[in-house]
């Protein structure tokens, strides 16, 4: 098995099991199906997040794993052993919650010792571990306040050192972030990563914001409405979505319809066009394909390239960092985005309004995502 992954195109070594295995995990509440059918493996000290709007099941999912939830059907599997019947505590996982859920009337330390105290562990062994962990989360000299003198970002380290003082196999994390500022987070997210690499714990981490889960995690699965759509490394979802939901889910999409005329040639309305794809299409079979709009290359003259064609600028939109720009081309409406940088050549990339450019698109980088539910990438 490939055990080599790489996250911020770091190389990373994992372990050679598997963490956890949900094998057709379903659950109904009343008429919602909040989980249908989610089959998965997430290695050993890998960082997995589960990807996707409100609603879509993440927290049943992670309830699940955690044991406050039973599935109505399949299998969950931890560290090999099915989880049927097996209560939160005795399983080895620690769940840090989007709210801290702290003890509002116990100081950081009484937060932090509470499990251990539980487990009816020695005195000293609890001042060891808690020591340890409120280095761990940078939170030394902290130990006697109570949750209410401290700041979001101070209440959700608490919460991880919490969490990783029972020194669980699996760390669940719902949202851990989300109710943090912009920067917060920002400085949290590099924390979380460079945690979970120091300690090796498998994390699995629900969020529905896309940029966190494609900077964090060594593999995303993307789930809509109860199902996993697509698993892959970062890079993979996004350059490659299997489904027109992931295409648009993750960052934005242009989505083009086409018949399949041969294997790799398709017919759009903006011309015909080669692909460049694993899976070769049958003539006849309808499909949309899916183009990132930093991926489209604009010209002023006729580029010697394939799949080209001329479209009006329709509008630009500035972004400081980008410009957006807005083409149509038979009916078809299409998202370019360039960036505004000084290594390129000045004026590269100025087009103006209503002027009529070249338009490439680059075979790879045209992905064809079948409708969703047509078998277009699922789970494990
Ligand atoms: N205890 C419950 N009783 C009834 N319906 C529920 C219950 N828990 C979840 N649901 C429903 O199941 C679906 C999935 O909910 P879930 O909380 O897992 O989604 P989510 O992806 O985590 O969303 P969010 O990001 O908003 O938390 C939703 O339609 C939700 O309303």
């Amino acid at each position: 098995m490939e055990q080599t992954l790489f996250r911020g195109r770091r190389e990373r070594k994992l372990g050679e099991g598997i963490a956890v295995r949900l094998e057709g995990v379903r659950k109904r509440y009343g008429d919602t199906e909040a989980v249908a059918g989610v089959s998965l493996e997430v290695r050993d000290g890998e960082f997995f997040s589960l990807l996707g709007p409100s609603g879509c099941g993440k927290t049943t999912l992670l309830r699940m794993i955690a044991g406050f939830d039973e599935p109505d059907e399949g299998r969950i599997l931890i560290a090999g052993q099915d989880m049927r019947g097996v209560p939160p505590y005795r399983r080895p996982v620690n769940t840090v919650f989007q709210n801290y859920a702290l003890f509002p009337h116990m100081s950081v330390e009484q937060n932090i010792a509470f499990g251990l105290r539980m487990r009816r562990m020695p005195k000293e062994e609890i001042a060891r571990r808690v020591a340890w962990a409120l280095e761990l989360v940078n939170m030394q000299g902290l130990e006697k306040r109570r949750p209410n003198q401290l700041s979001g970002g101070q209440k959700q380290r608490v919460a991880l050192a919490r969490a990783l003082v029972n020194e669980p196999e699996v760390l669940l994390l719902d949202e851990p972030l989300s109710a943090l500022d912009l920067k917060l987070r920002q400085e949290l997210r590099v924390e979380l990563m460079n945690l979970q690499e120091r300690l090796g714990i498998t994390f699995i981490f629900v969020t529905h914001d896309q940029e966190e889960a494609l900077v964090m995690s060594d593999r995303i699965a993307v789930m809509n409405r109860g199902q996993v759509e697509q698993v892959g490394a970062a890079e993979d979802v996004y350059e490659l979505p299997r489904t027109p939901f992931v295409a648009r889910f993750l960052g934005d999409s242009n989505l083009i319809p086409a018949t399949a005329l041969e294997p790799r040639r398709v017919r759009t309305p903006l011309g015909e066009f080669v692909l460049d794809e694993e899976d070769a299409l049958t003539p006849g079979q309808e499909v949309l394909l899916s183009i990132r709009p930093e991926k489209i290359r604009l010209f002023r003259e006729k580029p010697n390239l394939p799949n080209v064609f001329q479209a009006r600028v329709d509008d630009i939109i500035y972004t400081g960092a980008e410009n957006h720009y807005l083409l149509e081309a038979d009916g078809v409406r299409l998202t370019v985005n360039t960036l505004n940088q000084d290594i390129l050549e000045p004026g590269h990339d100025e087009f103006s309004y209503d002027e009529v450019v070249w338009v490439a698109m680059t075979p790879e980088k045209l992905v064809v995502v079948s409708e969703a539910g047509s078998g277009g990438g699922n789970g494990a």
